[in-house]
Formats: C-alpha cells, sequence, structure tokens
C-alpha cells in the first residue's frame, strides 16, 4: 500500500446542521484512499467489504494533534460527515492527512469546477491514485495560505470566465491527455501556466532553507532516509516475518526500530527494551513492565498467574506486534518462559502465541545480567528463540560514527581482538583534555561505587545550599537491603545545578523515563524542579518501590526518583551516543562492556580512555561462534542467492543448550 492509502479502524459520524452526531457507525480495517477525478479534483475513496463511496474533497477539517498516537479526525464538512480514524500507523497516517491538506490548499489556488461544467464536460469518471507528497507541493501550499483571499476569488472568477473561451489543441497536464475539443482545455491550460508559476516560484524557494520558520525536510514526513539494509529490514518486517537484525553498535538499530514503530498500528504494537534506558530511546517500556510476570524468575505456574491478571492479559491478547530493543541482554530462561506464558494466555498454540516478533540488539554488547553462581544462557540459546526467529538480518553502516579509523578500532573490540595499533592509539587519549565549551564529559564507570563517588564530589564542588531528601522506608532495619535492591538512595542531595537521572517511568509518552537525563532548576512545593533533556520541565514527587523478601513479605522505599548523574555506569550507557565522554576501564568485568564503553563515543576527538589495558577487551565465545555462523550462511546465500544475501536461518543445531 502506498502512501495515498490508509488502513485503519474508522467511526464515521453523521452530523446534523447543527453539527450534532445523528448516527455512527464503527469499522475495523477499512482502506481509505487519496485520488484525482477526470477534472484531477480531490477525491477520498472510503473501501468498505463491500462497497467503496468516494466524495469530492473541495473544504476539509483535520484534527490532527493526535497522529503521533495513531489518531486523527477528518471532517467533510460537504457531506456533513466526520471520519474518527484510529489504530492507523503512525507515519502513514502523518503522511496521509498531509497529502490531504497540502494537495487540497494548492487545488484551491486554481480553483473548482461547478457541476454544471462538469455535467457538460461528457467526460468519463475516472479515479486516478493521487502522487506523493513532494517538496514542490509543500511550497505551493505555503505560498497559496500567504496569498490573500482576494486574490483567491479572483483565481476562482477567471477559471470560470475562461471555460467559455474554449482552445483548440492537446494539453498534458502531469502526463494525463485532453483531447482537443474539449472546451474545458482553456481552464486546464490557466491551471498549467499557474502550475508553472509555482513551479518557477518553487525553483526560487529551493535556495530556501525555511517556511515559516520551519525547514522543508522537517514539513516532509520524512526528514532523515532508512539507508538501503535499513529499508530491507522494515520491507521484511512488513511481511510480518519474526526477525532478528543485528549489526554493530550505532549501524542504526534502534533508529530503524522507531520507524518501524511508525509502519506498525499502535494499538496492536508494544515497544519494549530490556533495560529502562533502552526502551527511552525508542519510546517503549521495559520487557519486564509489558509480560508482567515481575522479575520472571518465578516457577512458570506463578509468571501464568501474574500474567492473567485482567490487565497484564489484555496486553498480552492485544499484542499482535512484540518489538525488544537491546536482545542480548535479555536473559534465555526468561525468552523461553514469555514464550510460553504468550501460548497460554493467548490459548494459541504457535510460536508466542502467533505474535509478530521483532527483535533487535548486538550479542557483543552486554550480555543478561545473572547472580553469582548462576549460569548464563543468551537468548540466542533457548528453545523459544529456535522455533520462533524466522529471519536474522545484519545492518553493517555504523552511523554513529564516520572516521574510518575510529569504526576499524571499534570492530576489533566488538570481536574481543586488541592487536598493537588499536592499543596505541586508545591509550593516546589518555592525555587529551576533551571539555567542550564549558560542557563536560560524561564519565562512564565500570562499577557502581565509582559512579557514586564522582557524583558526590562533583555536588560538593558546586557554591550553594543543598537539600536533602530521605526516604520513607517500611522499616529502618531494612534500610540495608533497600540500598542494595533500590535504584534511588536512602538519602538524596540535591542542589540547583546537579546533574540528575531519573530511575522511574514516570511518563514514557513524554520522555519521563528510567535513565532521562537532566538538571536541577529550583524547587516547587519541597520538590525538586527538573530540566530534562528531553525537553520537559518536570516537579518530581516521592514514588514507591515494594520488593519481595520471601515469607509472602514485602519492603518498601518512597523516595524521590532521582539520582546524582555526572558518571554513568557503563551499563545504564548502553544504546546512548554521547558526544564527550570520559571512560576508566581497569575494572571491566563483563564480555562487552569496553565494546559498549568505547562505542558510545561519536568520535576518537570526544573520547579519553583513563586507563586502557588490552586486557578489558573481551568478546563471549559462545557469541563469537554464533556470528561466525551467521556470517558462514551470510557468505553461503550470498554466492547463491544474490537478492536475499542477508537474509538467513541460523541453524539450531550448533548452539549448546543446557
Ligand atoms: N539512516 C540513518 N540516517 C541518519 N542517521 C542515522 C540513520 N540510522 C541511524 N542514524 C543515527 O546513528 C546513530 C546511531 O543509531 P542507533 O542508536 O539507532 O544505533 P544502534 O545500532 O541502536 O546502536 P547501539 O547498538 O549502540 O544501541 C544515531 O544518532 C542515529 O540517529
Ligand atoms: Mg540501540
Amino acid at each position: 500500500m502506498d502512501n495515498s492509502s490508509l488502513c485503519c479502524t474508522v467511526i464515521i459520524e453523521e452530523l446534523s446542521a447543527t453539527g450534532n452526531i445523528v448516527a455512527k457507525t464503527q469499522h475495523r480495517n477499512l482502506t481509505l484512499t487519496l485520488g484525482r477525478d477526470e477534472f484531477r479534483e480531490m477525491q477520498l475513496k472510503i473501501i468498505f467489504p463491500k462497497k467503496e463511496s468516494k466524495y469530492s474533497v473541495k473544504e476539509v477539517l483535520i484534527h490532527k494533534k493526535f497522529v503521533r498516537d495513531g489518531k486523527a479526525t477528518i471532517k467533510l464538512p460537504d457531506y456533513k460527515i466526520q471520519l474518527l480514524l484510529s489504530n492507523c500507523p503512525p507515519d502513514k497516517l502523518l503522511v496521509f492527512v498531509k497529502t490531504l491538506q497540502t494537495k487540497l490548499d494548492c487545488l484551491k489556488k486554481t480553483g473548482f469546477l461547478t457541476q454544471r461544467q462538469k455535467l457538460f464536460s461528457g467526460k468519463q469518471h475516472e479515479f486516478d491514485e493521487i502522487s506523493p507528497l513532494t517538496l514542490k507541493d509543500l511550497q505551493a501550499s505555503h505560498a497559496s495560505k500567504v496569498a490573500t483571499s482576494t486574490a483567491i476569488t479572483k483565481t476562482s472568477s477567471a477559471s470560470s470566465s475562461s471555460v467559455t473561451s474554449g482552445l483548440n489543441g492537446t494539453l498534458n497536464v502531469r502526463k494525463r491527455t485532453y483531447p482537443a475539443n474539449d472546451n474545458l482545455s482553456s481552464q486546464v491550460q490557466e491551471r498549467n501556466a499557474k502550475q508553472q508559476k509555482l513551479n518557477a516560484a518553487h525553483e526560487r524557494l529551493m535556495g530556501m532553507t525555511k517556511i515559516n520558520g520551519v525547514s522543508p525536510s522537517k514539513i516532509l514526513a520524512n526528514p532523515v532516509q532508512l539507508t538501503a539494509e535499513q529499508t530491507r529490514v522494515l520491507e521484511v518486517i512488513m511481511r510480518g516475518k519474526n526477525v532478528f537484525f543485528t549489526g554493530s553498535a550505532g549501524t542504526g538499530k534502534s533508529f530503524l526500530l522507531k520507524k518501524i514503530l511508525g509502519s506498525l498500528p499502535p494499538n496492536h504494537t508494544f515497544a519494549t527494551a530490556s533495560t529502562g534506558v533502552a526502551a527511552c530511546h525508542i519510546g517503549g517500556t521495559t520487557l519486564h513492565s509489558f509480560a508482567g510476570i515481575g522479575s520472571g524468575k518465578a516457577p512458570l505456574a506463578q509468571c501464568v498467574e501474574l500474567a492473567s491478571r485482567q490487565k497484564v492479559a489484555q496486553q498480552w491478547r492485544a499484542c499482535k506486534h512484540l518489538v525488544i530493543d537491546e536482545i542480548s541482554m535479555v536473559d534465555g530462561d526468561l525468552f523461553d518462559k514469555l514464550e510460553t506464558v504468550a501460548r497460554i494466555i493467548r490459548k494459541s498454540d504457535q510460536p508466542f502465541g502467533g505474535i509478530q516478533l521483532i527483535l533487535c540488539g548486538d550479542f557483543l554488547q552486554l550480555p543478561p545480567v545473572v547472580g553469582p553462581g548462576e549460569k548464563r544462557r543468551f537468548c540466542f540459546q533457548s528453545e523459544a528463540w529456535n522455533k520462533s526467529i524466522e529471519v536474522t538480518m545484519q545492518l553493517t553502516d555504523v552511523k554513529r560514527q564516520s572516521d574510518k579509523r575510529f569504526i576499524d578500532i571499534l570492530q576489533h573490540i566488538r570481536k574481543g581482538s586488541c592487536p598493537e595499533h588499536v592499543s596505541a592509539v586508545l591509550q593516546e587519549t589518555t592525555s587529551k583534555c576533551i571539555q567542550r565549551d564549558g560542557v563536560l564529559a560524561t564519565k562512564l564507570c565500570t562499577h557502581k561505587v565509582d559512579v557514586e563517588a564522582i557524583n558526590t564530589s562533583k555536588l560538593r564542588e558546586i557554591n550553594g545550599d543543598s537539600r536533602m531528601f530521605a526516604s520513607s522506608d517500611t522499616d529502618e532495619a531494612y534500610a540495608k537491603m533497600l540500598n542494595t535492591l533500590c535504584p534511588v538512595p536512602q538519602y538524596l542531595d540535591l542542589k540547583i545545578g546537579a546533574q540528575v537521572m531519573l530511575c522511574k517511568n514516570l511518563d514514557v509518552q513524554r520522555g519521563l523515563v528510567n535513565g532521562a537525563r537532566g538538571v536541577v532548576i529550583g524547587y516547587e512545593a519541597d520538590y525538586p524542579v527538573i530540566k530534562f533533556a528531553c525537553k520537559v520541565t518536570e516537579v518530581i514527587k516521592s514514588v514507591r518501590w515494594v520488593f519481595k523478601i520471601g515469607g509472602g513479605n514485602t519492603i518498601v522505599r518512597k523516595q524521590i526518583p532521582l539520582k546524582l548523574a555526572w558518571a554513568l555506569s557503563i551499563h545504564k550507557s548502553q544504546g546512548m551516543t554521547l558526544d564527550c565522554v570520559e571512560i576508566s576501564l581497569a575494572r571491566v568485568f563483563e564480555s562487552g562492556q569496553a565494546y559498549v564503553a568505547l562505542s558510545r563515543a561519536k568520535s576518537l576527538e570526544g573520547l579519553r580512555v583513563v586507563d586502557f589495558n588490552r586486557s578489558c577487551v573481551r568478546a563471549d565465545a559462545s557469541v563469537l561462534k554464533f556470528y561466525d555462523q551467521l556470517e558462514l550462511k551470510h557468505r553461503m546465500l550470498h554466492n547463491g542467492i544474490e537478492d536475499e544475501n542477508e537474509i538467513f536461518r541460523p541453524n539450531p543445531s550448533i548452539f549448546s543448550k543446557k
């Protein structure tokens, strides 16, 4: 389906003369198509299961405040109806309403034919799908808006007077031919002349960077283009396949996920990630919070019971497309449990109960977190993976960094190799000063304790009074346990100017998610006011964390969900892009940890490694084997099937299973 069509849920409301709703019908999966009739005027076609209706559009009112949520209202005053669209893929809806509005604006500029003129034309009925929106259309629409209403009136009267003049000959208007004896030809010619004038204006405007303060590329729905390999992944996903797409850090996996989310119906699509920070990047929630099975460590029966709670089960049943970013950190056992829970709750024998899986991540980055003595099992080693994933694809074009030398260094580190020349370059960065315009580098540390020490000393350096926020815990005796379990401290010291991070998903839609960065700018009613990097300013109030401690007992901490953030742990930085970063790698304890830290930097210029040692570069042997097998398949397919050289299904037998 192209940009002129849209498939979604539509409520059609019929309106009285005073605008009251007199009748209402709801239709799931209707197709709306924009087109032009035989007079090149705009038509909106609604395709019902057994019939179709066409509306000539001369006037339209579009309510598009909730386009990003896949909702909009299109009112056609001439027909006294309004269409309430919902569950539309947001990007498609945006293009659709923009096309409707813009093309109509352009058409208004040239004027409409009267009913009488149309009747006498003798033309056959036609419906051509409307051409895609172009920059030229946007500029013509803008020119039409700035024109005065008198100019529009003049255009209309000129159009109607020209009808009688007639013109012999044939005119080509947008590749369509009009016969010589067509008494509308003069009007068409006039329209054509106007179009040429607009084209000329467009040529002049090409040098212009902004229309009404907004750049033309921003007005066009698709400002940043997907690369060819990203487009191929999107195409396979739109064909409904269960896909895992992978690639090095910065190849645009999360970027592509956002595009995928814009192309799927929001009511049935759930965006999740293994960590809060990663979920924040794609505007989603954590996999745990979607699944509703707590930590997922409980026995299967208990997990099923948890997922059977009304609201959780509703989510599972509504889900048709499940997106999981940073899949490398999802534990294999958890993945197996989720697959079983999905089948039970959705009462379906298909893998994951028939949900389409869209997984992305890089297994050479951080692995699942395991407790002491626990065996690590990657997601790709699970039963559920082998039976669900149909297609694996790789992105190879690194977008985060542009310096080839740096990309090459990072590729070595990713595979756990650190030859002399790589080590030398990273050691050289130690002596650099990477402060830029007073903006301090974000410090990435391997351990949480180092993060805390840096943050405390930075806070001390700020002049001004500090305010201390004490948590309210169930019992003082559990404070120590709560300090380990809870992401926020028992005592939180803040000053105006302090760099902070949000530790709870407060409002995912507005970017107030676990990991969101901000600065304290004041206080209101004894609560800190935070200006977040996502451009939201919010008063942050206390929230509760509840932990089960065995024997059916729970402990609770109530605290402001903030912590100091001059320094970050490498685990929290996964998925981020940082301009200016200072890294300490002396105490790396995970495979992939050094790679995650180093690959956050956009350039070597913005990177300082404080204490580089080659032993910190590690890659997990089973993951390397997994990728070697993928490479092998890739090469085999490349030799055989040229078009599908990036699509392959890994051989499950190569992976060790528990
Ligand atoms: N097609 C593209 N055009 C322009 N910029 C892009 C494109 N794809 C990705 N980028 C940019 O590249 C950077 C890295 O992208 P992204 O964070 O999605 O990578 P990633 O593969 O998810 O990395 P990581 O594995 O570290 O999470 C981002 O700044 C993103 O905006
Ligand atoms: Mg990412």
